[in-house]
């Protein structure tokens, strides 16, 4: 599958993200990080904004829920028009029924996993997926240092989504930047988060485009090719 990239926008200026939005128009997403200072010790925003957002940019909102009560709150940002839904299997109580309500409402259903939880537990969950989410970082704060400890759960993710069909996506978040994606790209990844690698650039979308280039680059040749 060709590299995608979503910029996160906690990395932007929360007063101007339409702005935010509009700077990087070569992106494949949006990554908008929805925190409730429960599930991680931060607070950002919510559905009115997302709701706002989305009337804001045509560029689709990947949005990942870090929040503690997931079941409650991910349908209504389907229904909202985001075009793809994370809930953290952490926060999840009844995931699949989560998932499955996602993916009724029109959006593309992704679940998380933190960098301390393990991928194979979640094998029979593959095809409730649209996306698997491996944490690069603890979640809750941009600008974090990338967890090297991940990559290996990253090969053994790819490995797994290979074995039932390759439909997955494999995105990655936290510490995303020139001197990591390729690494993530290598191990099996194919869309990539990246915060602070884009809005702390002095030139945005080129940021985009660099980040882009590596990871299409290091990407394994059998996946490029769409071998998986
Ligand atoms: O979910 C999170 C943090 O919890 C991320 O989406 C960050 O926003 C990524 O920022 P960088 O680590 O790329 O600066």
């Amino acid at each position: 599958m060709a590299v995608q990239i979503s910029p996160s926008i906690l990395s932007a200026d929360f007063a101007r993200l339409a702005e935010a939005a509009a700077a990087v128009p070569n992106a494949d997403w949006l990554h908008v990080d929805v925190m409730d200072n429960h599930f991680v010790p931060n607070l950002t925003l919510g559905l009115p904004v997302v709701e706002s957002l989305l009337k804001a940019t045509s560029t689709p909102l990947d949005c990942h829920l870090m929040i503690e009560d997931p079941d409650r709150w991910a349908p209504s940002y389907a229904e909202a028009g985001a075009g793809s839904v994370t809930i953290h299997v952490e926060a999840a109580k009844a995931p699949v029924r989560t998932l499955r309500q996602i993916r009724r409402a029109g959006a593309r259903a992704g679940l998380a996993l933190n960098p301390a939880t393990p991928v194979e537990p979640y094998e029979d969950l593959l095809g409730e997926l649209d996306m698997l989410l491996l944490m690069t970082v603890d979640p809750g704060f941009g600008g974090q240092k990338f967890l090297d400890i991940v990559l290996p759960k990253v090969r053994r993710a790819r490995e797994l989504v290979d074995r039932h069909g390759g439909q997955v996506w494999l995105q990655v978040d936290g510490g995303v930047s020139d001197t990591t994606i390729e690494r993530c790209a290598e191990a099996g990844a194919d869309v990539f988060v990246a915060g602070n690698a884009v809005y702390g650039a002095e030139d945005p979308a080129r940021a985009v485009d660099g980040l882009r280039a590596l990871a299409t680059s290091a990407e394994p040749t059998g996946h490029r090719l769409g071998g998986h």
